[in-house]
């Protein structure tokens, strides 16, 4: 099969097995580079699955996963993180007996001091996040919910990346966060990031997404245009149950 040089990230009919369980059942994704594309899906479609299938947290017993060109499907995590990808969990894998500079610290290549991190970038995540800023110096397991989401992306892009992959991040998230977090994932864009995100808001995903792909039993079931979903009441009621 040819690739397809508009994309950063392709999934060509993978298949993951947990355990026992078959989770995955033939799953193609495409992301175009520069772009956010949100992966939908009712609980336990699978969209967690893809997402640590992509980073290698588990194998792919069937199919590939193709970056930038390369076919990943069988490298280790620590090697697909070096490619640049970033991945947020769910649970944010924050420290929180560390403070929110410490938490950025270990993230940040060769920089084993606050001092040793490159200034115009945290200035960056500073606007980006007024949150990391007012709490620099806070252990992180003090903050809310919402301001823990802004430290573990924030932590994600202390490194410039060309993948940022980001599980719920509008979840438990007020309104003025969520309306923060949406100016963020703009600003990465607008920076050259490829963004994929895994959403339940509809809304969020409306607002921000440029490509949708959306998941039910292991498979994508739909993938278009953001746009063009939005507009379609139906088809979204019948693909997600629910209207945007
Ligand atoms: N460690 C595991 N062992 C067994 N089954 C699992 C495991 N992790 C996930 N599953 C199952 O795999 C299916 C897909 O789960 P997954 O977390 O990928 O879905 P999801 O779309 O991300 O849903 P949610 O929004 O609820 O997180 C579910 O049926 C889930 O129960």
């Amino acid at each position: 099969m040819t690739a397809r040089t508009d994309l950063l990230l392709e999934l060509r009919g993978v298949h993951t097995h947990i355990g026992a369980y078959h989770i995955l059942h033939g799953v193609d994704l495409a992301v175009p580079r520069g772009e956010v594309t949100m992966l939908l899906g009712r609980n336990g479609a699978g969209k967690t699955t893809t997402l640590r299938t992509i980073m290698g947290l588990w194998r792919a017993s069937q199919g590939s996963v193709h970056y930038a060109g390369r076919d990943i499907t069988q490298l280790a995590t620590p090697a697909i993180a070096t490619l640049n990808i970033a991945y947020v969990p769910e649970n944010m894998g924050i420290f929180a007996d560390l403070t929110v500079k410490e938490n950025l610290l270990l993230a940040a290549r060769g920089a084993s001091h606050a001092g040793q991190m490159d200034s115009t970038r945290l200035d960056w995540i500073f606007a980006l996040f007024p949150a990391v800023k007012k709490f620099w110096n806070h252990p992180a397991g003090k903050l809310s919910g919402g301001q823990k989401q802004m430290v573990a992306v924030a932590r994600a892009i202390v490194e410039p990346r060309d993948l940022l992959i980001v599980d719920e991040p509008s979840k438990g998230l007020a309104p003025a966060m969520i309306n923060n977090m949406i100016d963020a994932f703009s600003a990465l864009k607008a920076a050259g990031c490829t963004i994929i995100l895994v959403e339940q808001n509809t809304q969020f995903a409306k607002r921000l997404g440029d490509e949708v792909a959306i998941m039910d039993n292991g498979r994508i079931v739909h993938a278009g245009r953001m746009a063009a979903l939005a507009q379609d009441e139906a088809l979204m009621q019948s693909l997600l149950g629910l209207s945007i």
